[in-house]
């Protein structure tokens, strides 16, 4: 809800200031997080909210949440995440603001994981928010994703943690969202975050400079990677 304060007194008052939500948001740090399914998107958020405190939303998360709220719009979302498929544009992009909108007096800056899915996600999102200033690509390769989130379908109770609608999303995925990383590249704002193999747990990556460089650190991002 937006908060308005205006100047009672019309003639002595031309300017009428108006604060709405959107102002709240409008100078947002926005860090759009780019990957697979199961690539580590949410797992590398993870490290550079611990080092840096920025805001996690996962769009997946926030999506997932209005389904477990059993509301009718969560009913419809269910069905079409269960298949793969990507829900309307509309309505993952309200929630990603009303989140934002939530943390915003609180918030160094915000990580929106799994969003854009398609560069017309990222379009809407520039007109209705504001613009990215940078862009983390979490790459891996499509037999580790299938392999992770086989796994992770042990125990997560996703619906959509199955073969046949992993072979989808990850379809969906090399379809309808490598071209974002294309479209923000041509601004020079993608770090693409390679994982380091390595046999046994995680290890500290690398070159700050290969992940954002000062832009959010003074010392550089330093994210976390993972093993195969
Ligand atoms: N071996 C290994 N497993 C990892 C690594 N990073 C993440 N995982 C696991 O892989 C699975 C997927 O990781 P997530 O961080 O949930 O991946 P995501 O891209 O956020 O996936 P979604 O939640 O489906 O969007 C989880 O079970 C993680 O524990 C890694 O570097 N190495
Ligand atoms: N921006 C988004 C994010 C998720 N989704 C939906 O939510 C599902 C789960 O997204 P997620 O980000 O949690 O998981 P991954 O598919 O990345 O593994 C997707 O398969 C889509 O159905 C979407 O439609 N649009």
């Amino acid at each position: 809800m937006g908060c308005s304060v205006s100047c009672s007194n019309s003639a002595s008052c031309s300017r009428q200031i108006v604060h709405s939500d959107d102002d709240k948001i409008k100078d947002a740090k926005i860090i759009f997080v780019v990957g697979g399914p199961g690539s580590g998107k949410g797992t590398q958020c993870e490290k550079v909210v611990a080092k840096y405190g920025y805001t996690h939303l996962s769009s997946g998360d926030l999506l997932r949440a209005e389904v477990a709220s059993g509301s009718e719009r969560g009913k419809t979302l269910q069905a079409i995440m269960q298949k793969g498929e990507l829900v309307p544009l509309d309505t993952v992009l309200d929630m990603i603001k009303d989140a934002m909108i939530a943390k915003a007096d609180v918030s160094k800056g915000f990580l929106i994981d799994g969003y854009p899915r398609e560069v017309k996600q990222g379009e809407e999102f520039e007109k209705k928010i504001g613009a990215p200033c940078l862009l983390l690509y979490i790459d891996a390769k499509g037999e580790t994703m299938v392999k992770r989130l086989m796994k992770r379908g042990e125990t997560s109770g996703r619906a959509d943690d199955n073969e046949e609608t992993i072979k989808k999303r990850l379809d969906l995925y090399y379809k309808a969202t490598e071209p974002v990383i294309a479209f923000y590249s041509s601004r020079g704002i993608v770090r693409k975050v390679r994982l380091v193999p390595l046999v046994i747990g995680y290890c500290h990556c690398l070159n700050p400079q290969e992940v954002g460089g000062t832009l959010i650190g003074e010392n550089g991002l330093v994210v976390m990677a993972g093993a195969e």
